[in-house]
């Protein structure tokens, strides 16, 4: 078997929000590898910094202080174009969807495709609606959003997110906004498809019904990682 490769690497990242006197401190010294195929759950009550470590790995701000690697390369001091090179390789899925409304679920499935990669109109439209098979969406490839259940919205966000074969899904909250049974569809299938690409997940969830999808289970609290339970 290959031997897993370090998809995320931190070290001793601390991170701080606001200006002089109201500078205050959000990330502790905190230390995490993620290994390609591994899918893992942060969870940890609401302010405790989830948002801002996900925002931070996704390259979505910059890291102020220590060490953040996504696939081999520094984060930190990184410049605006190095970032966007970095959030090529990445998938992201949030609580809410945030499809676009005037695009079909194929579309919306293409654009993000054709935004990432250089391939033909052709190739990135059959790409696109083999996405939407794989998460049993075949039927509703035309349709809009406004008439898609909540479940279905999130598969859309599911197969737009894994489209381009990113090395990293990030996702944040991602059954919160579904009933259980639709929850865990969508995560049964997350894990499916990652495992199928070897690509890395990081959930961030306050969702206890999905905990047993993960091959590890993070906790934060006050900004500080908790030793690891397993
Ligand atoms: N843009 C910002 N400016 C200043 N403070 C912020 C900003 N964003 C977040 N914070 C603060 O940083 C802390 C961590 O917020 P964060 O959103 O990362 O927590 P979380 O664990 O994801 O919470 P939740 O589970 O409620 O989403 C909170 O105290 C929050 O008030």
């Amino acid at each position: 078997m290959m031997k897993p490769k370090s998809i995320v690497d931190v070290k001793n990242l601390n991170q701080f929000f606001g200006k002089r006197k109201l500078r205050s401190q959000i990330l502790f010294d905190i230390n995490l590898t993620i290994k390609s195929g591994e899918i893992v759950i942060m969870t940890g009550p609401s302010g405790s910094g989830k948002t801002t470590l996900l925002t931070l790995i996704g390259g979505l701000r910059s890291v102020q202080q220590g060490s953040l690697k996504f696939l081999g390369q520094e984060l930190y001091g990184a410049s605006n174009e190095q970032l966007v090179q970095a959030r090529r390789h990445i998938g992201y899925i949030f609580q809410a969807h945030n499809l676009l409304d005037f695009l079909t679920a194929r579309q919306n499935v293409q654009m993000s495709l054709e935004l990432h990669t250089n391939i033909p109109k052709w190739k990135a439209l059959k790409q696109s609606e083999a996405m939407l098979n794989a998460v049993h969406l075949e039927n509703r490839v035309n349709y809009y959003p406004c008439d898609l259940s909540g479940g279905q919205k999130q598969r859309v966000a599911i197969a737009r997110a894994l489209v381009s074969h990113p090395k990293l899904v990030l996702a944040d909250e991602p059954t919160a906004a579904l009933d259980s049974k639709s929850g865990r569809d969508v995560v049964t299938l997350m894990q499916q498809l990652a495992k199928e690409q070897n690509c890395a997940i990081l959930i961030v969830t306050h969702d206890n019904r999905i905990l047993d999808i993960a091959d590890r289970i993070i906790q934060m609290e006050d900004g500080k990682l908790l030793p690891e339970v397993f």
